[in-house]
């Protein structure tokens, strides 16, 4: 990346942002204050992240052809969920107006050796939503061995993969570095144009700048756009707006 000044680097940021509110409490307020907040004076979010019984909510505020894109998940957080439920909610959340949607794998059948499962379930969402964005969310936490973590990215790329994703936020180990590392490898090493979106976890610029660096590094300063890179975070707006407010450059937060 050229060298940006705190208040650019925070922009853009913003620009890669993912804001995200999956809150087991989350409410219609909340989506209506999150759509608003995924609007700011110095640029807007790339998506707002939310339950899919939001979604039709938020669209109705947003409306169609927003720049704020609306992004949801499925086969949430558990990973758990029969293939045909989870075609289910990828039908009916582009029909409330998604555009993008976060699938969790089936990770504990993974880890179990079932590499079939993965490959099944990517494939049949694929279909589900052949216009839609689709992430692919590994849950690297859970899986841990990078040999597993590379081999997940590659059955999800193989299937169709628009982005691989680390994390849902819900289990200890969120986004880390060191899985980055490994599916931004996979991601180059991949004969596909593929994003990649860290998410869990990641609430400073700071944070945010670490992963920027290493894409860069991996991936080359061009790459980073919000059709390959994102961010998912449901804290990390607050620190931006801080940073383009005049703050001084937030830290590394605890973890990193
Ligand atoms: O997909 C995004 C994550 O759920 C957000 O996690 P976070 O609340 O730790 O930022």
């Amino acid at each position: 990346m050229e060298l940006l000044s705190p208040r650019e680097a925070a922009a853009f940021a913003l620009s890669l942002l993912d804001l995200t509110n999956l809150r087991d409490d989350c409410d219609a307020a909340a989506i209506a204050a999150l759509c608003a907040r995924a609007q700011t004076p110095n640029g807007h979010s790339a998506a707002i992240c939310i339950w899919p019984r939001f979604v039709a909510q938020a669209r109705g505020i947003l409306g169609s052809d927003h720049p704020v894109r609306i992004a949801t998940v499925v086969n949430f957080p558990s990973g758990d969920l029969p293939v045909e439920t989870v075609v289910a909610e990828t039908r009916q959340a582009i029909a409330d107006g998604a555009d993008e949607i976060d699938l969790v794998i089936p990770y504990k059948a993974f880890l179990a050796g079932d590499e079939a499962a993965v490959t099944a379930m990517v494939t049949a969402v694929r279909a589900a939503c052949p216009e839609a964005c689709l992430k692919v969310i590994l849950e690297t936490g859970e899986i841990r061995d990078s040999g597993k973590i590379r081999r997940a990215s590659e059955l999800a790329i193989e299937a169709g993969a628009d982005f691989i994703k680390t994390s849902t936020g819900k289990v200890s180990v969120n986004a880390t570095l060191e899985a980055a590392d490994i599916m931004l490898q996979a991601i180059r090493d991949s004969r596909r144009k593929v994003g990649f979106k860290p998410a869990g976890g990641i609430s400073t610029v700071a944070d945010a700048d670490l992963y920027l660096r290493l894409a860069e590094t991996i991936m080359g300063a061009n790459w980073l756009m919000p059709s390959t890179f994102r961010f998912g975070a449901s804290s990390l707006l607050d620190d931006i707006l801080n940073v383009i407010a005049g703050a001084p450059s937030s830290r590394v937060s605890s973890g990193y």
